[in-house]
């Protein structure tokens, strides 16, 4: 992939063990690796070409470690990022602490990143309800305060996964088209402006 050209750089961040890269691995690969836990180290790219009605957009995904061992280095890789994915696990609260911490980071620091967050793991309180450590409601609530979009997803059975990367993509392109079109308006203006500065020039010479 090296050399590829990335229209939109996206970062998932949040705790250690939320599954950030198995989301990934559903989303790049269609698979869910069943085998023992292997935690990241630093941080892994991978990126993905995908459609947006005509267009053709290419996700950079930077998949980063969630241990707080690794916690400065995360910060290099939001640098830049029009969509941060921010994950919690739908069983784990203090993971969901950690995604607010992360939240708050974000937005003090990248102003045009969007802000996506990721309840994982749903298939876990879908096949057992007692196993939620997270209330939806206060989620949601949270997710409109911070102007943010919020999904449950399961990498397991592929739930909401697609449907996820596709609203960030859907949502980069309807941000650049909306500046494409106040930058072309804008330029309408100032040929107008120029226009009746020249005319109320000539007119009162
Ligand atoms: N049941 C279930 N287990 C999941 C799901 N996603 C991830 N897991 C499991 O959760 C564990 C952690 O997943 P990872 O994807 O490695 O987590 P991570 O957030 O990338 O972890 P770090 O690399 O340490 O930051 C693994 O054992 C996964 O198999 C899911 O949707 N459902």
């Amino acid at each position: 992939m090296s050399g590829q050209r990335v229209d939109v750089k996206v970062v998932m961040l949040g705790k250690e063990f939320v599954g950030k890269t198995s989301l990934v691995e559903r989303y790049v690969h269609n698979r869910f690796l069943n085998g023992p836990y292997q935690n990241t180290i630093g941080a892994a790219f991978v990126a993905k070409l995908i459609h947006v009605g005509e267009k053709a957009i290419t996700l950079g995904i930077w998949d980063t470690a969630g241990s707080e061992r690794y916690e400065s280095m995360s910060r290099i890789y939001y640098r830049g990022a029009r969509a941060a994915v921010v994950c919690f696990d739908l069983t784990d609260s203090s993971s969901y602490a950690r995604a607010r911490f992360w939240v708050n980071e974000v937005r003090n620091c990248e102003e045009h990143c969007k802000i996506y967050l990721c309840g994982t793991k749903s298939d876990l309180v879908q096949n057992d309800r007692s196993a939620r450590g997270v209330d939806y409601h206060d989620v949601q609530d949270y997710t409109d305060e911070i102007k943010a979009k919020l999904f449950e997803t399961s990498s397991k059975t592929g739930q909401n996964v697609d449907e996820l990367f596709q609203i960030v993509a859907e949502d980069y392109v309807n941000v650049t088209a909306f500046q494409v079109m106040t930058e072309d308006e804008a330029a309408v203006n100032l040929a107008e402006k120029k226009k009746s500065t020249y005319l109320f020039s000539c007119c009162h010479q």
